[in-house]
């Protein structure tokens, strides 16, 4: 048996994150929700179905009543509602009912779609994730954040809906692409930047294995980073205040996102957000300016974009004002009071913000 981390909402067991080199562990897993009577749909895209969906079709069938699936084309940009909506009608007509399951077998566009389709479907059924990013096995599978974009503003629409269970098949990462690996670098060091120094810098420390893919390196990488996650999204599951901190690198990153059309992956447009937050930190003098370039070179260990074209600061800075962190028209921004610990502030100016995505604006 793996590696399992339980997860607690307002002090009562929710799930368990199970970590596993295969699939074969997600048939005991389901065994214990006495799923036999129910249906399972698994939800998943294109390119992950082609590698993934038999083998876990097969695993999956052995625990249920019935097991079918929907398959979506890759990509953020179909993130929306009309692939909700493509899944509600397929759900309908197979009837599914308030005790059936989704299960999410892919990256984080497949968690956040599937998971707001098992929020809203019925008004909320179960749901699974088994995530095949670094990325989803990090970061989105766990918290219950699940949601759409909505007119390429990323995240407009959604719900908060724990999960049952995160299974996560640590051997997936090996069928991910070097750009796509590169983009959960982004997520993995936003959580040592938030929360724990030791581990920003045993990711310098381990570069080389990490890049290498070398399957014990990158169990550890997501046990920490989902024990990170894990103690943040505890104390507060619904954003009231410190889940804020998760969104290191977001408020600038999600505008370059969608400015970008989508052109530049998630992970990599937050390791951007990143180091504007580190560069406002840097001249409110609150941290070392030498931070900024081992910043770059740990972001270049793993092939990181640490510059972006093409795009103006005044249209990131304006874009900022749909943030969902805004409140009562200031920007709940994250900002670094040192390597391992972040805070929300709510005084950062435009200004600030122009200054500090100088660095990256080439
Ligand atoms: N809910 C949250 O807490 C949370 C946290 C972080 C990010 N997100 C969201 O997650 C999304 C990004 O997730 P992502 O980076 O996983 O992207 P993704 O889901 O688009 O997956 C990236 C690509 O990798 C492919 N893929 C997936 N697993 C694979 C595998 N094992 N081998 C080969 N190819 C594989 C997919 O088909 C896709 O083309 C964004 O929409 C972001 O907003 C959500
Ligand atoms: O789990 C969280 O909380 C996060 O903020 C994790 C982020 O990495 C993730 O991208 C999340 O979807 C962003 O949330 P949003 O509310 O800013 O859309
Ligand atoms: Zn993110």
């Amino acid at each position: 048996m793996g590696d399992r981390i339980p997860v607690h909402m307002n002090g009562d067991f929710q799930y368990d994150i199970v970590m596993e080199m295969t699939f074969d562990g997600l048939e005991r897993e389901l065994h214990e929700f006495g799923l036999q009577g129910r249906r399972i749909c698994i939800v998943t895209d294109s390119n992950v179905a082609a590698l993934y969906l038999n083998e876990v079709e097969a695993v999956v069938s052995r625990c249920c009543r019935e097991t079918s699936h929907f398959i979506f084309p890759a990509g953020e940009e179909n993130k929306n509602l009309d692939t909700v909506r493509s899944l509600y009608e397929v759900l309908i007509k197979r009837q599914f009912d308030r005790y059936d399951v989704l299960l999410a077998l892919g990256g984080g566009v497949v968690g956040d779609l599937c998971g707001f389709a098992a929020a809203t479907y019925l008004r909320g059924i179960s749901f699974i994730q088994v995530p095949t990013t670094l990325l989803s096995q990090v970061d989105s599978s766990i918290g219950g954040k699940t949601g759409v974009d909505f007119d390429a503003y990323k995240n407009m629409v959604g719900a908060f809906h724990m999960p049952k269970l995160v299974y996560t098949n640590i051997s997936a990462l090996k069928t991910l692409s070097p750009e796509q690996f590169s983009s959960g670098m982004g997520e993995v060091i936003k959580h040592g930047l938030i929360r724990d120094a030791s581990y920003y810098h045993w990711l310098k420390d381990h570069a080389s294995m990490i890049h290498a893919r070398d399957l014990e390196h990158l169990k550890e990488m997501v046990k920490i980073s989902n024990h990170i996650k894990r103690e943040v999204v505890e104390k507060d599951p619904t954003e009231q205040g410190d889940r804020a901190l998760l969104n290191l690198g977001h408020t600038l990153g999600h505008a370059i996102e969608k400015l970008a059309d989508f052109r530049l992956l998630h992970g990599h447009c937050v390791g951007l957000g990143c180091i504007a937050a580190m560069a406002i930190s840097i001249h409110r003098g609150l941290v070392q300016e030498e931070e900024l370039t081992r910043l770059y070179e740990l972001m270049r260990d793993f092939d990181m974009p640490v510059t972006v074209s093409g795009l103006s600061s005044h249209d990131i800075v304006s874009l900022t004002k749909n943030d969902k962190k805004m409140d009562s028209g200031a920007i709940r921004f994250i900002l670094l009071e040192q390597i391992g610990k972040a805070y929300v502030d709510k005084t950062v100016t435009e200004a600030e913000m122009s200054k500090g995505l100088i660095p990256i604006l080439a």
